[in-house]
């Protein structure tokens, strides 16, 4: 490793960057349209997911986690003296990026670290958040503040150990009689082959991440356990492929082999989004019921404090004040992303 001669940059402020969601029955069409805006996602499915939305009151979850993280990351740092700002924004929901970013520049912040809040590689995961990210500055003008973002946490102890104890806490609410041997099901949300094949620099990061995510996980079960790799949530045509196997094939195929209850750990999630409470526990769970299959689910990150402590140290690592930790064979993931990483064909609008 060489030694810089240049000091680490300063910042003055984190910004925690999610997905964003509804909040009530009239949010939920705009924030649709606003999500598949140019994505050729049919009409049919815009439809069928707006129900899952109804079904909770068109209230998505995402929104209340993501004030739960803001006010634990903030306590977090005022106890352990990081002197950074925190601020939270969505890209496809308020608070909007444009917003935020205008506040901040009239708040005097010059330079902020970006916390995504997706673990992985890949277009939806990463470029796409980058994008919006300069695009929201571009809108704010010459004296927006320049927002470099963490790295990918998907091998990081503190996102992998609250998956790790959730995962056995799932087990402990089976039955003891149906606990041992219960297959482990990890689940991500698909996307397209496609997206995936373009994702990293050498392509195929995203299921990679994913699977060594699932792996570190599983390495700390009882070995009793056989493990598989799920994904939920396709949508767009059917003539396109994604990535499968999908998580009710998956349910489907362990109880034609018998197994009497899985537990699904939704590693491709740090909280409970509508993709966890509904594609999850309402449709994954209805099926598991019919396939007489019992069914626990693993908590996500959420607000735990490892998972609190891991951004901390992740804003350390750049400020030059923390060394990086990751869990396994595989590095830390890289700090800057190259320009042609994760580029997919519909991240060039025309
Ligand atoms: C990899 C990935 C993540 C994880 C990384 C991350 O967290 O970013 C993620 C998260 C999320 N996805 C979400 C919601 C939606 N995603 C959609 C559509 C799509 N997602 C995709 C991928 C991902 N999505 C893709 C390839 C599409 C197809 C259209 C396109 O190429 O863009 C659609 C349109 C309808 C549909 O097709 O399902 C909705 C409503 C919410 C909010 C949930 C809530 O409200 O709690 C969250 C956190
Ligand atoms: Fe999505």
């Amino acid at each position: 490793m060489t030694t810089s001669q240049t000091e680490p940059p300063t910042y003055d402020a984190l910004l925690i960057v999610s997905f964003g969601g509804p909040e009530g029955p009239d949010d939920v069409m705009p924030f649709l349209r606003d999500v598949t805006a140019g994505r050729g996602v049919p009409e049919e499915r815009l439809a069928e997911v707006a129900q899952h939305y109804y079904h909770f009151g068109g209230i998505s979850p995402i929104n209340a986690q993501n004030r739960a993280l803001l006010a634990a990351v903030r306590a977090d740092f005022a106890a352990t003296g990081v002197n950074l700002a925190v601020y939270w924004a969505n890209r496809h929901w308020q608070p909007w990026l444009a917003d935020v970013v205008a506040q901040m520049r009239d708040d005097g912040i010059e330079r902020a670290l970006a916390f995504l809040t997706s673990a992985y590689a890949g277009f939806s995961s990463c470029r796409q958040y980058l994008d919006a990210i300069e695009a929201a500055r571009r809108r704010v003008g010459p004296r927006a503040p320049r927002i470099d973002r963490l790295r990918q946490y998907f091998n990081h102890p503190g996102f992998i150990e609250p998956f790790r104890d959730a995962t056995q806490s799932a087990l402990a609410t089976l039955p003891p009689e149906v606990r041992a041997g219960a297959p482990i099901v990890y689940v991500a949300h698909s996307i397209p082959e496609a997206m995936n094949a373009a994702s990293g620099p050498a392509g195929g990061m995203y299921a990679r991440q994913v699977a060594e995510a699932a792996r570190l996980v599983h390495e700390a079960l009882d070995g009793s356990h056989p493990s598989r790799l799920a994904y939920c949530s396709r949508s767009g045509s059917p003539s396109v492929p994604w990535l499968e196997p999908e998580i009710g094939q998956v349910l489907t195929e362990l109880a034609e082999d018998g197994a009497p209850a899985v537990v699904v750990v939704p590693i491709g999630f740090v909280s409970d989004h509508m993709e966890v409470r509904y594609d999850l526990d309402t449709e994954a769970a209805e099926l598991a019921a019919r396939l007489g299959v019992r069914f626990a689910r693993a908590a996500t990150p959420g607000t735990d404090p490892r998972f609190v402590a891991m951004i901390r140290e992740l804003a350390l690592e750049r400020l030059g004040r923390a060394a990086p930790r990751a869990l396994g064979p595989t590095s830390p993931a890289h700090d800057v992303c190259p320009d042609n990483c994760c580029r997919f064909a519909r991240s060039h609008p025309a």
